[in-house]
C-alpha cells in the first residue's frame, strides 16, 4: 500500500470514514456534529489534553493507572475506586485483547459470558462493543479525564467510538502499537491506519475540540535502549503533527539506571521539539510520560512496591508530566482494584515527597543526554534519507533494512538484529547493533561500557548478559550478575 507523510484531504478522510463506521453496528452511533458539540462542552478538568497542558505549566507529575474490565458498571466501579481510593489523576480504559485484534464478535461472547459469570472474562474494556453510548456512561460517571490504552494495530473504529464517547486521549501509533504487538501487520498498512486516527484528532481540533495523542513509549518493555524508543516516539509525533494533532505526550519505559532514565526523558522532550520546529509544526504542545518498569516483576509484593516507588521517583526527578503506575500484582496478572489503588497511592506518596525536585543537569547527565540524542539522530536522519525526505516511506524502508529495530519484537517486519545489555551501572547499552546506522564513536562508547561490566564480572561481553538482565528484576536486582 502506498503511504506518504502528507495530511489527508477531507475527501480521503471522509470516504474512508464511511467504511470504518460500518465495521461494527456501534459505528452507526458516531454522529460527527453531535460528537463535536458534546466534546466541546467537556470541562477543562475532564479534558485529557487540557489536564496534561496544565500539569506541564505547573511542573507537576501526574499519576495514571492501567485498568479495564468487561462490563460497564464494573468498569465504572473500578475507575471510581482508583480515583477515590487510589488518587488517580488521569483514568485509563485498558482495552481487551479481542478488540485490539478487531475481533468484536469474540468480545460479544466475552461480554455475555461475563454477565453470566458475574465477573470479567475479558482482560480489558471492550469499548467498540459498548459503543459511544457505553463510553458516554463511563465518561458521565467518572470525575477525571479518560484515555484509551491498548495495543491495536488497526485502531480506526476504536478511535471513532472512544472519542465520540468522551475519551479525550488515545494511546498508540503505527510503530508502537504494531511492531511490539503483532506478528504480521505490514508497516505501511499500519502507518495508513494510524494516519486515520491522527487525522480524526486533527478534524476534532479544527472543530475546537482538544484531544491528546500518546505514542506508546516502552515498545516491548524489554531492555529497550532509550534512543530506540525515543526514535519511535519522535517519528510517531511527527506523523501525528502532519495530520493535525496539536497535543502529544511522548513516552519512555523505565530501564532502571537513574541518570540514563532522566536523560531519556530530557533528551526525548528536547529532541521531539527540535524536530517539530524543524518541520514547521510550531503549535504542538509536547508533554512526557514515564512508564514504571515494564519488564518482569518480583512476585513478592513488598519488593514490587520497591520497583513501583523507584519508577515514581525517577519519573518525578526527570520532570515527566505523568507516570504510568504498576501494581503489586504485576507478576501475577490483572490486578484487583485494591492492588491497583495501592500502586497509585505508593506512587503518589513518592510524587508528593519529590514535588519540585528535579535531578540537576550535571556533567554525567548532559553526557548521557547528548549520547541518546546522537544515537537517535543517526536513526531518524537515516529514515529521512531512505524515504528521500518522506518519513512514512523512510519508516517502511527503515524497518525493511533494520535501521529501526525493536528488541524482542514479534513483528516479522522487524529485523530483530539489535540486542541490548546493561553496563556496569545498569544503563542499557547496545550489545549487537545489527544494521543500526550508528557512528564509530557511538559504537565504541557502547562497547567500552559493556567491556567495563565484563571486566568487573570476569566474563566476556556476550548475550548471556542480556538474558541475565531480562530476569534480574524479577529476582530482586537490576543487573543480571553471573551466578
Ligand atoms: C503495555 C501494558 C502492559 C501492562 O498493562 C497491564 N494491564 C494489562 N491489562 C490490564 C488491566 N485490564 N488492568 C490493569 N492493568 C492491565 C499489565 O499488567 C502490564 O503491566
Amino acid at each position: 500500500m502506498k503511504v506518504q507523510n502528507k495530511r489527508w484531504t477531507d475527501e480521503e478522510f471522509f470516504t474512508e470514514r464511511e467504511k470504518v463506521l460500518k465495521q461494527w453496528p456501534t459505528g452507526a452511533e458516531v454522529d460527527s456534529q453531535e460528537a463535536i458539540d458534546f466534546l466541546k462542552k467537556i470541562p477543562e478538568e475532564k479534558n485529557f489534553a487540557d489536564v496534561m497542558a496544565k500539569a506541564k505549566r505547573e511542573g507537576k507529575t501526574l499519576a495514571q493507572p492501567r485498568a479495564g474490565v468487561a462490563l460497564i458498571d464494573a468498569h465504572i466501579e473500578l475507575l471510581t475506586f482508583l480515583t477515590d481510593q487510589g488518587g488517580a489523576d488521569l483514568l485509563p480504559s485498558t482495552i481487551d485483547s479481542y478488540t485490539r485484534q478487531n475481533r468484536y464478535d469474540e468480545c460479544e461472547v466475552g461480554i455475555k459470558e461475563s454477565l453470566k459469570a458475574g465477573r470479567s472474562l475479558l482482560n480489558g474494556f471492550p469499548a467498540v462493543n459498548h459503543g459511544v453510548k457505553g463510553c458516554r456512561m463511563v465518561y458521565n460517571a467518572v470525575s477525571k479525564p479518560l484515555q484509551a490504552r491498548h495495543g491495536t494495530p488497526d485502531s480506526r473504529l476504536l478511535a471513532e467510538i472512544i472519542h465520540a464517547g468522551g475519551y479525550t486521549s488515545n494511546e498508540g501509533g503505527a510503530i508502537s502499537y504494531n511492531v511490539p504487538y503483532a506478528k504480521s501487520v505490514p508497516i505501511d498498512r499500519c502507518l495508513h491506519d494510524w494516519q486515520y486516527c491522527d487525522r480524526l484528532v486533527g478534524f476534532y481540533e479544527e472543530n475546537g475540540v482538544h484531544i491528546n495523542r500518546e505514542p506508546f513509549g516502552p515498545l516491548t518493555g524489554t531492555l529497550c535502549p532509550p534512543s530506540t524508543s525515543n526514535a519511535v516516539a519522535i517519528v510517531e509525533a511527527l506523523l501525528a503533527a502532519e495530520q493535525g494533532v496539536k497535543n502529544i505526550t511522548v513516552g519512555y519505559g523505565q530501564c532502571g539506571n537513574l541518570i540514563q532514565d532522566v536523560a531519556a526523558i530530557r533528551s526525548l522532550e528536547e529532541q521531539v521539539n527540535e524536530y517539530l520546529k524543524k518541520f514547521g509544526y510550531n503549535d504542538v504542545l509536547i508533554t512526557t510520560v514515564f512508564h514504571q518498569w515494564m519488564g518482569g516483576f518480583p512476585q513478592d509484593e513488598a519488593k514490587a512496591f520497591g520497583v513501583i516507588s523507584w519508577g515514581a521517583a525517577t519519573g518525578s526527578l526527570a520532570g515527566a508530566t505523568k507516570v504510568i503506575v504498576k501494581t503489586p500484582h504485576e507478576a501475577i496478572g490483572i490486578p484487583t482494584k485494591e492492588a491497583n489503588a495501592e500502586g497509585i497511592r505508593a506512587t503518589k506518596m513518592v510524587l508528593n515527597m519529590t514535588e519540585g525536585q528535579l535531578l540537576p543537569e550535571g556533567k554525567e547527565l548532559r553526557a548521557e543526554i547528548d549520547l541518546i540524542k546522537a544515537e537517535t539522530r543517526c536513526i531518524i536522519e537515516k529514515l529521512f534519507e531512505l524515504g528521500k525526505g518522506d518519513l512514512a516511506v523512510g519508516t517502511v524502508e527503515g524497518f525493511a533494512q533494520g535501521v529501526m529495530d525493536v528488541p524482542f519484537a514479534p513483528s516479522k517486519y522487524n529485523a530483530g538484529k539489535m540486542m541490548p545489555a546493561r553496563d556496569n551501572n545498569g544503563a542499557v547499552r547496545y550489545l549487537f547493533t545489527g544494521n543500526l546506522p550508528f557512528t564509530k564513536d557511538i559504537l565504541d562508547i557502547n562497547r567500552e561500557k559493556l567491556e567495563e561490566r565484563a571486566k568487573f564480572e570476569g566474563r566476556p561481553v556476550s548475550f548471556d548478559m542480556t538474558t541475565d538482565d531480562i530476569f534480574a528484576v524479577g529476582f530482586g536486582r537490576l543487573i543480571g550478575r553471573p551466578k
